[in-house]
C-alpha cells in the first residue's frame, strides 16, 4: 500500500507550479506550499483511513512487478441543473513516476476507472487539472470556472439597502466547524457544480496561526430568528513590504440568501486597518460587483477553469438533470473512444417534468463531441463559442440557440471547493 502512495504527486514531494500555470488554485504564491514526502509513518495512516472510506476507488499500475502509478476515484454527489444530485466519479491524485511517464500508463488507469465507475452506476467523472493539456484527450472539458479578483478598500462603497434584520458574529473555529456544513448543506442544493463534502471537510479549521498567513478568522452570520445563514473564512497576513501589508484575503464566503451575503461582504470590504480585498476562489458571477457604487472597482486578477467534467453514459447523465424550457434536439457523438456505447445519435427531448434521452434513426440536428456535450451539461458554458471552435457542427439552421435554451443556467455554476 505504500508504494501506492508513493506513486501519487502529493505523497512523493511534488515540485511547485508557478502560480499562473496551477491558475486553479488561485492563490498569490507559487502551489502547492512547501511539503516534504511523506514519512512511511503518515503513508500507513493514510492507507488505513481510506481503506476503510467506502467512498474511496484506488487504483494503481505494475511495471516488472513494482508500482509505477496510481490514482483514485472518490464517489460523490454534485448538483445538477434543477436541483438534484448525480453520482459522480471525481478523479484525483493522478501520479505515474518520472522514469515511466508518457508510456500510456494513465490512459490505462483512466479507462479502467471509468469502466468503475459505470459499473457503481456514475454517469459523471469529474476532475481539476494540475495542466490544461492532459485531460481533454480522455474527453474532460471545464465545466466550472474560478476567479480571483481584489478591490481597493477606499472604492469598495456599497449602494444603499435595507437593513439587516440579523446579526453578524466573530467565532471561533470550534463554532465554524459547526456552522460549515449546515450552511453549505444549504447552498449545495442551490448551486449547480456544489459537491457532497468528504468526510472530515472542515475538521481542518483551526484558530492557530498558519506561518506569515495569519490565523484563519471565521465571520458568522445570523438572520432575525437566530439561526446561522452565511459564514465567511478569512485571513489578515503578514508581510514584510509596506505595498502589501493590508491585505484581507476571502478564502470563502457563503450565505444562503441575499441578506446575509451581503452582510458578510459589507464587513469583509470595510475592514479597519485594511486596504485591499483579495478573494481567490470565487465564482465568476459574483453578486458583489453588482452592489459597488463603483463595480468597476472589482478587478479580476486571474480566471480559469475550475472542474472539468466527462459524461461516461450520455443518455443516463442528461435525463438526471433537468431543463427549463421544453424542446427537443438530436444530436451525434462519434468521438468517443473509452467510452464507445456514447457513439450514437440521441434524440433528448425535455418537456416539464419529464426528459428522455434515447438513440434514434431520425437525421441528427447537430454533431457534438463528447467533450463539447461535458462542458455543456453544467450549463455555464455557451454552445455559440463551443460551435466557433469547432466542437459543434450545426446541421439545420436555429440549433445552437435551441441548444443553448435548453442547456444555460443563471446563476452560473460553481463548486466553493474541489476534491
Ligand atoms: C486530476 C489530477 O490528479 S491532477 C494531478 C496530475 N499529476 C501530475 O501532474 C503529476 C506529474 N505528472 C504525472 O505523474 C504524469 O505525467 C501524468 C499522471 C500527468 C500522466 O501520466 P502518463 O502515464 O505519463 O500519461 P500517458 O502516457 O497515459 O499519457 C496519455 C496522453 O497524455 C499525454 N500527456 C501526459 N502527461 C502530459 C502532460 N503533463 N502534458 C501534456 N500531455 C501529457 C501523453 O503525451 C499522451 O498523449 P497521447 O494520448 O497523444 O499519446
Amino acid at each position: 500500500m505504500n508504494a501506492y502512495y508513493r506513486a501519487l504527486p502529493f505523497a512523493s514531494g511534488l515540485p511547485q507550479w508557478e502560480p499562473a500555470d496551477a491558475a486553479w488554485h488561485g492563490g498569490a504564491e507559487p502551489w502547492p506550499p512547501q511539503r516534504t514526502p511523506a514519512t512511511a509513518e503518515q503513508l500507513e495512516e493514510w492507507a488505513e483511513a481510506d481503506v476503510q472510506d467506502e467512498s474511496f476507488h484506488p487504483i494503481a499500475t505494475f511495471a516488472d512487478g513494482a508500482c509505477v502509478g496510481a490514482s483514485a476515484a472518490i464517489s460523490f454527489d454534485v448538483t445538477v441543473p434543477g436541483g438534484g444530485t448525480v453520482k459522480t466519479a471525481g478523479v484525483t491524485s493522478t501520479g505515474v513516476i518520472a522514469t515511466h511517464r508518457r508510456r500510456g500508463y494513465l490512459r490505462r488507469m483512466m479507462q479502467a476507472m471509468f469502466e468503475a465507475a459505470l459499473d457503481r452506476g456514475e454517469p459523471l467523472a469529474m476532475l481539476s487539472a494540475s495542466e490544461g493539456s492532459i485531460y481533454g484527450r480522455f474527453g474532460f472539458s471545464p465545466a466550472t470556472y474560478r476567479t480571483r479578483w481584489e478591490l481597493a478598500r477606499h472604492e469598495a462603497a456599497l449602494l444603499p439597502a435595507a437593513p439587516d434584520p440579523g446579526s453578524l458574529e466573530l467565532v471561533d473555529a470550534a463554532q465554524a466547524k459547526q456552522f460549515w456544513p449546515v450552511v453549505h448543506a444549504k447552498v449545495r442544493a442551490n448551486r449547480v457544480g456544489e459537491l457532497t463534502p468528504l468526510p472530515g471537510r472542515w475538521d481542518r479549521l483551526s484558530d492557530g496561526a498558519d506561518g506569515t498567513n495569519g490565523p484563519l478568522r471565521y465571520l458568522a452570520h445570523r438572520d432575525q430568528h437566530g439561526e446561522v445563514d452565511g459564514i465567511a473564512n478569512f485571513r489578515l497576513p503578514w508581510s514584510s513590504t509596506a505595498v502589501n501589508a493590508g491585505t484581507l484575503v476571502v478564502e470563502a464566503l457563503e450565505a444562503t440568501n441575499p441578506t446575509a451575503y451581503r452582510a458578510l461582504w459589507s464587513l469583509m470590504v470595510d475592514f479597519d486597518l485594511t486596504k485591499t480585498i483579495v478573494a481567490p476562489g470565487r465564482p465568476r458571477d459574483e453578486p458583489l460587483r453588482w452592489m459597488l457604487a463603483n463595480p468597476r472597482a472589482m478587478r479580476i486578477t486571474r480566471q480559469s477553469d475550475n472542474l472539468w467534467a466527462r459524461l461516461l453514459d450520455v443518455p443516463r447523465a442528461l435525463t438526471q438533470r433537468s431543463y427549463d424550457t421544453a424542446g427537443e434536439v438530436a444530436f451525434t457523438v462519434d468521438d468517443d473512444q473509452m467510452c464507445p456505447a456514447n457513439n450514437r445519435t440521441w434524440l433528448l427531448r425535455a418537456g416539464g417534468t419529464s426528459v428522455t434521452c434515447v438513440a434514434t434513426d431520425q437525421q441528427a440536428d447537430l454533431t457534438i463531441t463528447i467533450s463539447a456535450l461535458s462542458s455543456l451539461y453544467f450549463g455555464g458554458m455557451s454552445a455559440h463559442d463551443l460551435t466557433y471552435a469547432g466542437r459543434i457542427t450545426p446541421h439545420a439552421d436555429g440549433v445552437i440557440a435551441q441548444l443553448t435554451r435548453l442547456f444555460r443556467i443563471d446563476p452560473e455554476p460553481h463548486n466553493s471547493f474541489g476534491f
